[in-house]
């Protein structure tokens, strides 16, 4: 008898390769109507005891959700929360967390990621914080583009996380090691999952 071993689950390297592909497919189009779709799941959370928001700046190259969109909901819809965005330093693969001031003070850095120049450094509690990746499993476990930024920062931090994703789940991250840190939900364009 021949006993075949399937595995659904697949290594973060294939699903890397296979995100990327899929998400170059995208239209801007496609991208803008997505990025409302995330911001409507996004918009019906619960903000009662959210004083402090952390908010990727997209690489739009890359095709990542609109967070502009979130951004000025929240200032509008919310004015008391606080916005807090990073600056990722690629030598220590640290982030530094600046209060939100405007697209004014943003510059790209070398990965076409939108950062401060400058401004005030939020060290205190952040209360929820947005999640950027390129994709996520059924069990909460997500795959970025492999630096280790969000496992790390997220580790230190008890603030919800929430990951946004233009497309559903992989059934199974194979890979997982002792530094990834599952999401508490992720918001895609159909709907949100609850881990
Ligand atoms: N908007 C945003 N900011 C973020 C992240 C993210 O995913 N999205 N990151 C999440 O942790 C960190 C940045 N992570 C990155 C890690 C590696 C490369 C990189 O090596 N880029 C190469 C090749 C990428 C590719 O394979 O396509 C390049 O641009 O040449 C870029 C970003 C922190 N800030
Ligand atoms: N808290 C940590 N301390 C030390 N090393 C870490 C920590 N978190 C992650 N790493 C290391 O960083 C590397 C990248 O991790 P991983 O492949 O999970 O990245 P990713 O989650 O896809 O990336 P990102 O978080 O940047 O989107 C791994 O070698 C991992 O061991």
């Amino acid at each position: 008898m021949v006993v075949v071993l399937l595995s659904l689950g697949m290594t973060k390297a294939e699903i890397r390769k296979q995100a990327i592909l899929q998400r170059k497919g995208l239209s801007d189009a496609q991208v803008a109507a997505y990025s409302r779709a995330l911001l409507e799941h996004f918009a019906a959370l619960d903000f009662s005891s959210v004083r402090t928001v952390h908010v990727f700046l997209p690489i739009a190259e890359k095709k990542e959700p609109d967070t502009f969109l979130f951004i000025d909901w929240l200032a509008s819809q919310h004015p008391g929360i606080r916005i807090i965005v990073p600056k990722a330093d690629f030598e220590t693969a640290l982030m530094q967390h600046y209060v939100y001031a405007g697209r004014e003070g943003l510059l790209k850095n070398a990965y076409n990621i939108l950062e401060p120049a400058k401004g005030e450094l939020h060290t205190g509690e952040v209360d929820m914080v947005l999640v950027p990746m390129l994709a996520f499993d059924l069990q909460g476990y997500r795959a970025g583009y492999g630096k280790g930024f969000y496992d790390r920062f997220l580790a230190r931090l008890g603030a919800q996380r929430i990951g946004l994703s233009f497309f559903g789940p992989v059934e199974r991250i194979d890979d997982v090691n002792t530094y990834d840190v599952k999401l508490d939900c992720c918001i895609t364009p159909e709907r949100v999952y609850y881990f």
